[in-house]
């Protein structure tokens, strides 16, 4: 390519630039419209809500379908979460809280759902997240709550079980973890491997091949795993991307996952309802009396009437030896007419029953 034919191309990204830039501007000029109509329009005493995920899962499903390319589809789709993003932070800068410290997956899930323009608050428990969106001090929290290898995350289903949350949003994220070490460490004399007991899990079977004679050991989140080998000279971390920029490690082997498509899922844990995007899902806790066939009468009213289940777990209640409840997720939205039918019938079964949220599937 000649030096002529580059400056003829630089020139004209140079002008499409320059429309982007006033298209997003006037983009964000709209907000701040919506953000005075909402203000203007509140009954007396209402609180007015800025965030709407329900309207954020169209823009960002309008932005996949309409795409033509060259860029794909969830990539076009990540640079409209950021514009979204900021856009809502001029109406309303949203406070996230989440499972930290920084560089966690948690924090890596809250930037894909929220996008960057939020401000973001790191949590070092899951209980804490969820006490921190009660006491109101955020708008609302991100946790984790199932991985496609490990399986459920019990302190998030326990803390479900305590405090009153709406589930307003999930998004699942593909986990890879990296073997991590610090710029003084000696790699051929490591003794010991950090990480979170969960990706100690997922590595199983590459530390054994690997790693076999060196001590594991399990540490709250992989972001303090990876803040840890930095100072040290015997250690490595198993953490991802996000843990190894932040400590500045280097990656002595990666994507070590046992399972090429190991994934989690989070959930977004506010005090919003969401109202229905027409591709929704629900989430439910219900305790049945502990007798025989109480799960398979809880089940047949979703089969009788084609609910798709998408997820069920069991945790031990805390009100009584051997009494369990279900956490279930399935696909549609509890103000649906079906749903709500299926709802009445298990409740007239159930000893309890809570709808923990309805809210749009996950698009990105
Ligand atoms: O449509 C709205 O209600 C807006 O506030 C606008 C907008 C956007 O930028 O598109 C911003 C924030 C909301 O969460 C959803 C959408």
């Amino acid at each position: 390519m000649s030096e002529q034919e580059l400056k003829a191309l630089r020139l004209r990204i140079d002008a499409l630039d320059e429309k982007v830039l006033e298209l997003i501007s006037e983009r964000a000029r709209c907000a701040q419209e919506v953000a005075r109509v909402k203000m203007a329009s509140l009954a007396e005493g209402e609180v007015p809500v800025f965030y709407r995920p329900e309207r954020e899962a169209q823009v960002l499903k309008r932005v996949m379908e309409r795409n033509q390319g060259p860029l794909g589809n969830e990539e076009m789709a990540r640079l409209f979460r950021e514009i979204m993003s900021s856009c809502l932070a001029l109406e309303q800068p949203l406070k996230v809280a989440y499972l930290g410290p920084e560089g966690t997956f948690t924090q890596a899930a809250a930037m894909k759902h929220f996008g960057h323009a939020v401000i973001s608050k790191p949590m070092a428990a899951i209980d804490e997240v969820f006490r921190e969106v009660a006491a109101g001090a955020v708008n609302f929290g991100v946790v984790p709550v199932e991985n496609s290898t490990e399986g459920a995350v019990n302190h998030t289903l326990d803390s479900f079980l305590e405090h009153d949350m709406v589930i307003c949003g999930e998004v699942e994220l593909r986990i890879h973890h990296h073997l991590l070490v610090g710029e003084n460490t000696k790699t051929d004399s490591i003794s010991r491997i950090y990480s979170h007991a969960q990706s100690l899990a997922q590595c199983r079977k590459w530390l054994d091949a690997h790693y076999p004679n060196v001590e594991r050991v399990a540490v709250s989140s992989n972001a303090e795993a990876a803040k840890r080998v930095k100072g040290e000279w015997n250690s490595a971390a198993i953490a991802g991307d996000m843990a190894a920029g932040l400590y500045g490690l280097t990656r002595l082997a990666e994507k070590i996952e046992d399972r090429p498509d190991n994934s989690t899922r989070f959930l977004m844990i506010g005090s919003q309802e969401v109202p229905p995007t027409g591709d929704d899902k629900t989430s439910i806790i219900v305790s049945m009396s502990n007798k025989p066939g109480a799960l398979h009468e809880l089940l047949v009213p979703f089969h009788d009437n084609g609910i798709d289940l998408t997820r069920i777990e069991t945790r031990p209640s805390r009100s009584g030896k051997w009494t369990y409840v279900f956490f279930i997720d399935f696909v549609g939205h509890h103000r649906d007419p079906l749903i709500k039918g299926v709802l009445e019938k298990i409740s007239q079964e159930a000893v309890a029953l809570k709808v923990l949220g309805s809210y749009p599937k996950a698009v990105l």
